[in-house]
């Protein structure tokens, strides 16, 4: 594979990193487009940009800040990607999962994922949040896979099982949370569905993706999830939904960037709050 990255690569990022920051972080949040104000509330901060880490790609998307956060959150160690790189960025799937590879190597088991979705499933209302249960991968389902090409067993392994990538007990404890937070309401559990975009769905589209059992879009968040499952990171993720995708040509309603956006900035608070309870929560007898 022409740009596979090697161990060597991951391991050089991961000393840079460890050679500059004291925390040593058992967990990394990675912060879809419009939250990355999550990594504000991390104490004791160090923070670098992507383009001084070395093999660190450059970040271009909106809505992503670009910086990487080392700090404490509700008493645990943690690093927050305040941005991602996305395959229409023009990355490849190497390229997108980078970090997580380094993580892996500076002792990370836990990884959270985090992104802004259109919703399929009708009950679902803009500004909920969606426990990501599973998903569909259609840029793997037609090849394009970040484990493509020689597989590294120090990784994991060549054939990865990945029925069961999002940790049911996460998933259960993120429940409770929703109830205890009294946010139940706005908390869904659904199945995410990756696109390569950059476009938004066409109407035959999201009517497939509906059929094939899709509940949210969005154009992120599996190719990290397949790498951090592939070498034995527990997985949690979350969608929080910013619109509804149009299903019907007669539907006025066009979503735009700018919308997606403004609707995960203006309701990521709750997102917020699930993540910190959750990593509070981390390493107690249900997490
Ligand atoms: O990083 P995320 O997934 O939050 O980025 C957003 C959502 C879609 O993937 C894409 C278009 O809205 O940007
Ligand atoms: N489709 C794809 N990606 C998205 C959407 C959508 O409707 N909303 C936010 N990200």
């Amino acid at each position: 594979m022409q740009d596979q990255i090697c161990y060597d690569n991951y391991k050089n990022s991961a000393d840079w990193l460890q050679s500059r920051t004291k925390h040593r972080p058992k967990v990394a949040i990675i912060c879809g487009s419009g939250l990355g104000h999550l990594a504000n509330a991390l104490e004791s901060q160090d923070a670098f940009p992507y383009s001084d880490i070395p093999g660190f790609p450059h970040c271009t998307a909106p809505g992503h800040a670009g910086r990487l956060v080392f700090g404490v959150l509700r008493g645990k160690s943690c690093v927050c990607m305040q941005g991602r790189f996305h395959m229409f960025e023009g990355h490849s799937l190497y390229k997108v999962t980078f970090p997580v590879r380094v993580f892996k190597l500076l002792g990370v088991e836990t990884l959270i994922v985090t992104n802004a979705a259109g919703s399929l499933a009708s009950s679902y209302k803009t500004g909920d949040i969606m426990i990501i249960r599973d998903h569909i991968n259609i840029p793997g389902l037609g090849g394009f896979n970040p484990l493509n090409g020689p597989n590294d067993e120090r990784f994991g392994p060549r054939f990865p099982v990945m029925g069961a990538a999002y940790d049911k007990d996460l998933r259960r404890l993120a429940w409770d949370l929703g109830k205890k937070l009294a946010i139940s309401d706005h908390v869904q559990e659904g199945v995410y569905c990756m696109v390569g975009g950059p476009n938004f769905e066409t109407i035959a589209e999201a009517r497939l993706l509906q059929r094939l059992g899709v509940d949210a879009v969005g154009m992120s968040t599996v190719p990290e999830v397949l790498i951090a499952s592939h070498c034995g990171m527990k997985v949690f993720g979350l969608s929080l939904i910013t619109n509804k995708v149009a299903m019907d040509y007669e539907d006025q309603q066009v979503v735009t960037q700018e919308e997606v956006l403004a609707v995960s900035r203006k309701k990521s608070h709750t997102l917020q709050t699930i993540i910190m309870e959750l990593v509070a929560h981390l390493g107690s007898s249900t997490a």
